[in-house]
């Protein structure tokens, strides 16, 4: 179907059953447009494309529509298990010229570009994501779409609109913008400051809570799969149920991961092995996200204890064969570590429920040790102070200068390093270098009081 009828559009965001909203879906044996609801009922009549309305409104979920309002309905606590049952979703055939206007490229991945459009006829900017119809099958589409859609109700999943259409090459829906990008890009090498960190947990825990509820996995949580839509992290989303599954069938590894996502249990198996998918897999796949944003980086390439000795350390660790605290693991506090060896145990009876961290949310985080030891100096000196080691930076510029500076030069002695310095020459070097950096330099006016040491 590529006629849309030539009145203004809205996506509405209604679920798939049980209000007569706009999802159709086509009866597989006579290709008629029908589907059914669970009593087996014909129920949809309208194809999943733009709807037309007299008021012309785009309808954004959480912006312009109330959860609370009767288009937004929060899903049954008891669906009955409604959201397994994937239905047969009709696709119109139009191109993305008929209503969009393709502004960008947000990203290219092996099966799907995320386009960032406006939505002409109301005037609205969408992403759309477009699956390369040679790389995937109908139902595994629909199977994407549906998943998001039917989640789209939580505040911290992305919302899917009911919106699907096919072109000559891909299979598109559409969802909400998230201006600030994926977590990936907005986490700097060192990681995020732990308060941001703690934020992060509770909102992605309590999606994968909600999930986990329905009996849905996730199966490739990974920094790239979350969404930011404010600045300082109150507010992210989980996206991409490309993988997502009913907790018990059977699957096959997720491809195209990192494989420091893969739990333990995956990576052991032979290749193209079937396993019971669990949403403790998801809670290993917590625990890799949790520190990733701590750090900047995953704990290890592989948890693979044979090959790579970042993870046999932590396993040894983790199952109390030593109490040495991994290299890579010294910066955080005793409470963490216990939240850590809980979602990243080895042992997949053992591994915690993805909201285990809401028990930890009081509880400070990094300890800031810097040496390798164990009786290594915390740099921090007040038992108060939660700021993370790399963070010291801001954290400094609270300080007055004197303060700063005394503690640097405690800091510096505990290791053995304070040397006298030639300030004269310090001075001259830093003057040189800023000369060369920058034209306008003016040494009358720059500051150099910070070597004053
Ligand atoms: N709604 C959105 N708003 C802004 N950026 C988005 C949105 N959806 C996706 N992206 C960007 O596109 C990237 C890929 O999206 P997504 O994971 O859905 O695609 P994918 O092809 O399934 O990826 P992969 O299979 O590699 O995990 C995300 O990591 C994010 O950077």
């Amino acid at each position: 179907m590529g006629t849309i009828e030539k009145r203004s559009f809205s996506f509405r965001l209604r679920r798939s059953f049980g209000d007569g909203g706009s999802t159709n879906s086509r009866n597989s044996n006579n290709n008629s447009s029908t589907c059914t609801n669970h009593n087996n009922q014909k129920r949809c009549s309208t194809p999943l494309t733009p709807t037309s309305t007299s008021t012309g409104r785009l309808e954004v979920p959480g912006a312009s529509v109330s959860r609370r309002s009767s288009i937004y309905k929060k899903p049954d606590k008891n669906d009955g298990g409604q959201i397994h049952m994937i239905p047969d979703v009709e696709l119109p055939l139009m191109t993305f010229a008929d209503q969009y206007n393709i502004e960008k490229t947000l990203a290219e991945g092996c099966f799907a570009k995320i386009l960032l459009c406006r939505h002409r006829p109301t005037n609205t900017t969408v992403v759309l994501k477009a699956v390369h119809a040679e790389l995937t099958t109908i139902k595994e589409f629909q199977k994407e779409f549906h998943y998001n859609y039917e989640l789209s109700h939580h505040h911290h999943i992305l919302s899917a609109y009911a919106v699907a259409f096919q072109t000559m090459d891909y299979l598109v829906f559409a969802m909400e913008h998230a201006p600030y990008g994926d977590l990936a890009s907005n986490i700097g090498p060192n990681g995020l400051h732990e308060t941001a960190c703690k934020l992060i947990a509770e909102q992605l825990s309590s999606a994968l809570g909600f999930m986990h509820s329905k009996n849905l996995v996730h199966r490739d949580l990974k920094i790239e799969n979350v969404l930011v839509f404010t600045p300082d992290f109150t507010r992210v989303k989980l996206c991409d149920f490309g993988a997502t599954t009913k907790k018990g069938l059977l699957v096959h590894k997720v491809k195209h991961t990192w494989t420091s996502c893969v739990p333990p249990e995956q990576l052991e198996l032979i290749k193209n092995e079937r396993f019971q998918c669990l949403s403790i897999s998801d809670s290993w796949q917590f625990g890799i996200l949790l520190y990733n944003i701590l750090t900047g980086n995953p704990p290890w390439l592989s948890a693979d204890w044979v090959k790579d000795p970042a993870y046999a350390n932590f396993m040894k660790y983790e199952q109390r064969k030593t109490t040495k605290v991994p290299e890579n693991f010294r910066r955080f506090s005793p409470r963490l570590m216990r939240c850590f060896r809980k979602y990243l145990t080895h042992d997949t009876e053992e591994r915690c429920k993805i909201t285990e961290v809401t028990k930890y949310m009081k509880d400070r985080w990094v300890e800031c040790r810097i040496s390798a030891s164990k009786s290594a100096t915390l740099i921090s000196p007040t038992p108060h102070d939660q700021d993370s080691c790399i963070y010291l930076n801001q954290r400094e510029g609270r300080l007055s200068g004197d303060e700063n500076k005394l503690r640097f030069k405690r800091m510096m002695s505990s290791y053995g390093l304070d040397i006298p310095i030639d300030q004269t020459m310090v001075r001259r070097r830093v003057w040189d270098w800023l000369s060369t950096c920058d034209a306008s330099f003016d040494p009358e006016v720059e500051s150099l009081h910070a070597l004053d040491m």
